[in-house]
C-alpha cells in the first residue's frame, strides 16, 4: 500500500473531492484490471474515453478516481481528483509510486524514426560485455539484467516502465537503455522520468496516420529533448537534416555525431563487405559485423554514448568489434545452393531504401535482388505507395504481400501499394497475398548467388489478420523453403 498524498507529488491538480490522506493499492488505467483499493486513472484514448468506465472501476474496488472531467454524480467515500492531463498525471504518479527509480541509475532514451532498437540493444550488449548489469526496454524484448520479458510496445505505458525500472534497480542494474517512440512521447508515457541521456537517430516518414503532419511528428520527437534535465547529455545525428533542430531548446549538454559533418563523435567507413564493415574512429581502425551505412550511424551513436557514460575509448572499441547484429535486423541465412536471404525490419520508406541500397552496394556481380515486402494495416497509409516504389526501383523483382493487415482488407493494402509503382518498373512486380506463398515464390525464383530481402517483420513471430495473431516467422519460413528446395 502507498500513501495517496505521496504519489500525487508534482501532479498538476485542478480540484480534489474527498480525502487524499489514504493508502492505495495499485495505479490502474484499465477498469477491467481494477482490484480493491486501487486508483483508477481515466484516460481519453484513441478509441474510447476512459471516463466512461469510472463507475465500473468503483464497482470493482477503486477508491480513487483521477480524471480530467468530474462525473456528474460523485459517489460517497470515493476520492475524485481532477487533473489537467490524465496521461501526464499517470506517468508522474507511476514514478512516485515506485519511488522514482529513473533518478537512481542511468536511464538513456533513444528516439528517432529508425535505429532505436538497434542502438538500445547494442548498448545493452556493449555494457553487458563491459561487465555491468544492464536493463533494456525495446520493441523486441525487455531485459532486467539477464532475465527476459515479453515486449508489447516499443515504449510501454508509464506504469509498466516504472515497474520494470524498479525491478532493474532491485537487480542491481546500473544502466538502462530504452526506446522512446513518438506515440510514447505524445501519450506522456515517459513524462516525469529522469534521463541521464537522450539520443536522436534520424527522422523520416512514419506514423503520419497518428501525428497528421510531418511537422507535428517532428515536434513530438523534439519535445523529448526539450524536457531532458541539465545533468543529461543530448546526443544528435548532425548529418540528419533534423538533427540540429532536435536540440534547439534542450537544457541538456549538447553533443553531436556524424559520418559527414564536423561533429563531437565521428566515424569513417573504410571498407564494406557482406560479412561486415571496416571503420575508422579517431584514427583507430575497427572491424564490425554490422552492415550498411545506416548501421555505422547507429554504431557511432553507440560509441559516443558509451564515452559520455564514462567508458574508456579503448575498451569501447574492443567490444564494438564483438557486437552481434540484432535479431531481425539485416539477419541473413544462406541456402546450400548459394542463395542469400536477408530478414530485415525495414517498415518505413527510408529504412527500405537504406537496406536495398546497402544490398546493392555489397553485391558483387550480376546476382538478382528479390524483395518480399508488405505494409501494415491500421497504420500510416501514405507509406504504402512509397515503399512499393522503392522496392520495385531498387530490386530486380519485387513481390508485394501481407504484413499484419490487422483490421484492414489485405488486398486493399496491396492495391494501395501498387499505385506507387511506375510504368517502367511494373513488369518487375507481382503480388502474392499470402506471405508464406510470397516467400516460397521468391525462393523458387532465386538462383545461385541471388539475394532475397524479406522486409517489414524482422523479429516479429506473428501475422495479425482480423485481430487474430497466428504464429509466423520470416526466418523460419525461408529456412523451411531452402530445406524443401534441397530435397527436390
Ligand atoms: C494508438 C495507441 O497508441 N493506442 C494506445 C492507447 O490506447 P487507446 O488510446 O486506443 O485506448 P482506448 O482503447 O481508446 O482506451 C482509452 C482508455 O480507456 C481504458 N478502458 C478501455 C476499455 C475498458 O473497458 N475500460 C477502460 O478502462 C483504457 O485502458 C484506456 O486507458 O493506450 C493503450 C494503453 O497505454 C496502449 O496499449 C495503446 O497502444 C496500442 C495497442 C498500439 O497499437 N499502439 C501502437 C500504435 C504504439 O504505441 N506504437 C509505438 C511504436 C511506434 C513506432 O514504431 O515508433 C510503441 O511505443 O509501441
Ligand atoms: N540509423 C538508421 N537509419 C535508417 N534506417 C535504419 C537505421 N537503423 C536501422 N534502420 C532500418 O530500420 C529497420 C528498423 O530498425 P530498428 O528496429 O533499429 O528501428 P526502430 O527505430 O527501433 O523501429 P520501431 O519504430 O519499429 O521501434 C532496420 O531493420 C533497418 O532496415
Ligand atoms: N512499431 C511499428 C512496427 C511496424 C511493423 C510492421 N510489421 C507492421 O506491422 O506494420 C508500428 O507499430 O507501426
Ligand atoms: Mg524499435
Amino acid at each position: 500500500m502507498k500513501n495517496l498524498k505521496d504519489i500525487l507529488y508534482k501532479v498538476s491538480i485542478h480540484q480534489v473531492f474527498g480525502s487524499t490522506a489514504i493508502d492505495v493499492n495499485q495505479l490502474v488505467f484499465d477498469s477491467r484490471k481494477i482490484e480493491k483499493n486501487d486508483v483508477f486513472v481515466a484516460q481519453k484514448g484513441a478509441s474510447v474515453d476512459g471516463h466512461l468506465y469510472i463507475d465500473k472501476a468503483i464497482s470493482l474496488g477503486a477508491i480513487v478516481i483521477i480524471c480530467e472531467d468530474f462525473p456528474s454524480d460523485k459517489k460517497q467515500g470515493i476520492t475524485y481528483i481532477q487533473v489537467e492531463d490524465a496521461n501526464a498525471a499517470l506517468a508522474i504518479m507511476a514514478s512516485n509510486f515506485y519511488e522514482n527509480p529513473s533518478s537512481k541509475f542511468a536511464v538513456v532514451g533513444v528516439t528517432g524514426t529508425n535505429g532505436k532498437t538497434t542502438i538500445a540493444s547494442l548498448l545493452y550488449q556493449l555494457f553487458h560485455k563491459a561487465g555491468y548489469k544492464v536493463g533494456l526496454l525495446s520493441t523486441v524484448k525487455i531485459l532486467v539484467d539477464e532475465t527476459e520479458f515479453k515486449a508489447t510496445h516499443t515504449t510501454p505505458d508509464s506504469v509498466t516502465i516504472n515497474m520494470y525500472l524498479d525491478r532493474m534497480l532491485e537487480a542491481g542494474v546500473e544502466y538502462c537503455f530504452m526506446e522512446v517512440s513518438s506515440h510514447g512521447i505524445h501519450q506522456k508515457r515517459t513524462e516525469g522520468l529522469t534521463f541521464a541521456g537522450g539520443i536522436f537517430t534520424n527522422l523520416s516518414h512514419d506514423h503520419l496516420d497518428y501525428h497528421d503532419t510531418f511537422a507535428a511528428y517532428r515536434n513530438v520527437k523534439k519535445s523529448f529533448f526539450d524536457f531532458l534535465p541539465k545533468s543529461a547529455f543530448a546526443l544528435t545525428n548532425i548529418d540528419d537534416k533534423n538533427g540540429e533542430f532536435m536540440l534547439q531548446n534542450t537544457k541538456a549538454r549538447k553533443k553531436t555525431y556524424a559520418l559527414k559533418t564536423l561533429a563531437d563523435y565521428k566515424s569513417k567507413i573504410l571498407e564494406k563487405q557482406i560479412s561486415g564493415t571496416l571503420i575508422s574512429v579517431d584514427g583507430t581502425e575497427v572491424w564490425t559485423k554490422l552492415i550498411g551505412v545506416f548501421n555505422i550511424y547507429n554504431l557511432t551513436a553507440i560509441i559516443a554514448t558509451a564515452e559520455l557514460l564514462g567508458l574508456e575509448k579503448l575498451e569501447i572499441l574492443t567490444i564494438v568489434s564483438q557486437l552481434e547484429s540484432v535479431s531481425g535486423r539485416f539477419q541473413y541465412v544462406m541456402s546450400d545452393d548459394g542463395i542469400t536471404a536477408i530478414i530485415d525490419y525495414a517498415h518505413t520508406p527510408d529504412a527500405l531504401k537504406n537496406v536495398l541500397e546497402t544490398i546493392n552496394d555489397i553485391r558483387t556481380g550480376n546476382e538478382k535482388v528479390i524483395t518480399v515486402v508488405g505494409c501494415g494495416g491500421d497504420r500510416d497509409k501514405t507509406k504504402r505507395p512509397k515503399m512499393a516504389h522503392i522496392a520495385a526501383q531498387l530490386s530486380n523483382q519485387a513481390i508485394f504481400t501481407s504484413d499484419n493487415p490487422r483490421t484492414e482488407n489485405a488486398q486493399t493494402i496491396l492495391d494501395e501499394m501498387e499505385v506507387g509503382v511506375s510504368l517502367e518498373n511494373y513488369r518487375k512486380t507481382l503480388t502474392v497475398l499470402d506471405r508464406r506463398q510470397a516467400i516460397k515464390t521468391a525462393c523458387k525464383m532465386a538462383e545461385t548467388g541471388d539475394i532475397i530481402l524479406i522486409a517489414g517483420k524482422g523479429h516479429e513471430n506473428y501475422q495479425e489478420i482480423k485481430g487474430v495473431r497466428a504464429h509466423f516467422d520470416d526466418l523460419e519460413e525461408v529456412t523451411f523453403c531452402f530445406n524443401q528446395l534441397k530435397k527436390n
